[in-house]
């Protein structure tokens, strides 16, 4: 049959079906009678082995070139990883020459151990075998498919056909490692696709491997148990792990290792239970590249465990760093959305959760416990090298919580609650009208243009204050205004400046408000400290609305704040 004559086949068969579901078959629970991982607590950071330079770069779309090579291993070496798998330098020119670029240029630091990638192939182990020349120590990771479906439908064999590949390749390498004397060789066998694989294949399998290998508590080997294609809910995986771990002969002989790929977006959590279930490494890559939905995020695990106050034994207090790296070497981006990493993470647009930020961040500020608690954000910015700076940001969906935060951090405007609430209706007008986000610009521009700038019928070209007589307490204003562009002197007095300037404002100019609230506070220090006076007036028609006004000097900051509310009562 010709490939098109079978794809078409195939689809009818799929078309007969009713539900189209029924396709798919149920992952089998696992036979595990008295669990232990759901009572445990993760409380230890893992070995982490980065698999970025191989299963990473194996699923791009343009594989890494020596430089990208060199930026991601420099990168991961910076964040503390000791183990790194450089390639799979048996099946390219570029990683085995990255090898020998590594190992001949003295770019591996003490304390980290390369990891190479092989098939059980004698031509494929002997040419990884030249590639790690020269190393002090190295991992070489040795692995064949064992599910039931590869068996089946790739490879066409049974059971003991998958052994006796995965035992020659074993048999080799310690013939291979004999040989290299300089170089310790750590065996890694990995039965890829484990999670197809039934459960005592799996450990005959191993078993077998290790028969050959002969660890020792002191010389482990790694049975790493790939999640190649993620094909159950992680507490499946965890079972699978728990399952393993307990039935498995000379335990303490080996470092049981995960690898879990994320194609139900579930690698993070299948990661965290398998660890729980007595795993003891974790293989992934930063920000989950890999093959199809990726591998598991050591970035979001090693967080993941941070904000559970357990030290992740990696450095991600730089993740912008990390980002750029990533994104040059992969030439794929984060999603803004991405845990911990993503653009958005710690920017908040909606009213409630920039109010209660805003709040939490107050309360912070007066604390002495030294723990992180502001609601919405479970990390503080600051642990990853990011700032407050982005988390309020303005859209129609922000409330006057969030447009205060900006106004206050951003131009030292300490507007009073219910002037948040008057002006948070003028911002939202204009969101909706835009349909955009407001920068901190926008925002106070929008402020002073609605208050600072209201100059318009009146404005105020300069006053003099005076005692009424001896003793008396009370003050006189003389104020010089232009209204509708015609300059006039008004006069007025009162018990003091502001109450005189509002009678003046009534005597001269017709304008008659009552001043229902008055705050002022200063912006900046020493000469260039500016006063800002914040007015809430009844008018004479019974509407409350602010005014607001800016100067370096006090009274005139307050005169200025009532003749913007005035302009504002006559919009
Ligand atoms: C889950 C994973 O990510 S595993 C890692 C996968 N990574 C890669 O494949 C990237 C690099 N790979 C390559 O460049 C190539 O596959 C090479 C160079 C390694 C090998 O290439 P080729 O020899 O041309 O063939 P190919 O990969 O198609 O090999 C398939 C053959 O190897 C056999 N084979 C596959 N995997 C293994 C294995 N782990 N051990 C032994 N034999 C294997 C298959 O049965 C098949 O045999 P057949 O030709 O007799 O049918
Ligand atoms: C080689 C193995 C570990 C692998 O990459 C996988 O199973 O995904």
């Amino acid at each position: 049959m010709t490939a098109t004559a079978a794809t078409k086949q195939a689809a009818t068969k799929t078309a007969a079906v009713t539900n189209p579901a029924d396709k798919y078959t149920p992952f089998p629970p696992v036979k595990l009678t008295d669990r232990q991982w759901p009572s445990r607590v993760l409380d230890k950071a893992p070995i982490w082995c980065s698999v970025d330079l191989r299963d990473g770069n194996q699923a791009l779309i343009e594989p890494m070139g020596p430089d990208r090579k060199r930026a991601m291993f420099d990168l991961l070496l910076r964040m503390g990883f000791q183990e790194i798998e450089v390639g799979f330098p048996a099946a390219s020119q570029t990683d085995f020459d990255f090898c020998r670029e590594i190992i001949d240029g003295g770019k591996i630091p003490d304390g980290v151990t390369i990891q190479v990638l092989t098939q059980a192939r004698e031509e494929l182990i002997r040419r990884t075998f030249e590639g790690i020349k020269g190393s002090k120590r190295a991992i070489v990771h040795l692995y064949n498919s064992t599910s039931e479906l590869q068996r089946r439908v790739v490879f066409g064999m049974d059971r003991q056909g998958i052994i006796d590949i995965a035992v020659a390749g074993t048999k080799l390498i310690k013939q291979l490692a004999d040989e290299t004397p300089d170089t310790e060789i750590v065996l890694q066998y990995s039965p890829e696709s484990f999670t197809g694989t039934e459960l005592d294949f799996a450990v005959e399998i191993c078993e077998a491997v290790m028969e050959i290998w002969q660890p020792t508590p002191e010389r482990k080997i790694i049975l790493n148990l790939p999640s190649t294609v993620e094909m159950s809910m992680p507490n499946v995986h965890a079972d699978q792990i728990e399952w393993f771990c307990k039935t498995m002969k000379n335990r303490e002989s080996a470092i049981i290792s995960l690898h879990p790929h994320n194609d139900r977006g579930t690698g993070v959590a299948a990661a965290e239970l398998g660890l729980l279930a007595g795993a003891d490494r974790v293989e992934g890559t930063l920000f989950g590249n890999g093959e199809r939905t990726g591998n598991v995020d050591v970035v979001t695990l090693a967080l993941n465990m941070f904000t559970q106050g357990v030290d992740p034994g990696l450095s991600v207090n730089d993740i912008a760093e990390i980002v750029r790296v990533s994104e040059y070497c992969t030439q794929l981006p984060v999603h803004p959305r991405h845990p911990y990493a993503g653009e958005l993470v710690f920017t908040a647009f909606s009213g409630s959760h920039q109010d209660a930020i805003n709040k939490g961040l107050k309360a912070l500020s007066k604390s002495n416990s030294g723990k992180w608690e502001v609601p919405y954000l479970p990390i503080d910015p600051q642990d990853l090298g990011r700032s407050y700076e982005a988390v309020i940001r303005i859209n129609s969906q922000s409330g006057k919580g969030g447009i205060a935060y900006v106004l206050e951090k951003d131009y030292g405007l300490q507007i009073p609650r219910k002037l948040q609430i008057e002006f948070s209706k003028i911002v939202q007008r204009v969101a909706d009208e835009t349909g955009k986000e407001l920068s901190p610009t926008d925002i106070y521009e929008t402020f002073k243009a609605e208050y600072l700038d209201a100059e318009s019928p009146l404005a105020l070209i300069e006053h003099a204050t005076e005692a009424r007589g001896p003793n008396s307490g009370a003050r006189v204003v003389n104020a010089v205004v232009t209204r509708d562009g015609k300059t006039q002197t008004i006069k007025g007095s009162g018990k003091g400046p502001i109450d005189a300037f509002v009678d003046a404002l009534r005597q001269g100019c017709g304008v008659d408000l009552h001043v229902l609230d008055y705050r002022e506070h200063a912006i900046g220090e020493g000469e260039d400290a500016q006063a800002c006076s914040y007015f809430e007036v009844k008018t004479s028609d019974g509407r409350t609305l602010f005014g607001v006004g800016m100067d370096a000097d006090i009274v005139t900051a307050s005169l200025r704040a009532l003749v913007s509310a005035a302009n504002r009562a006559a919009r």
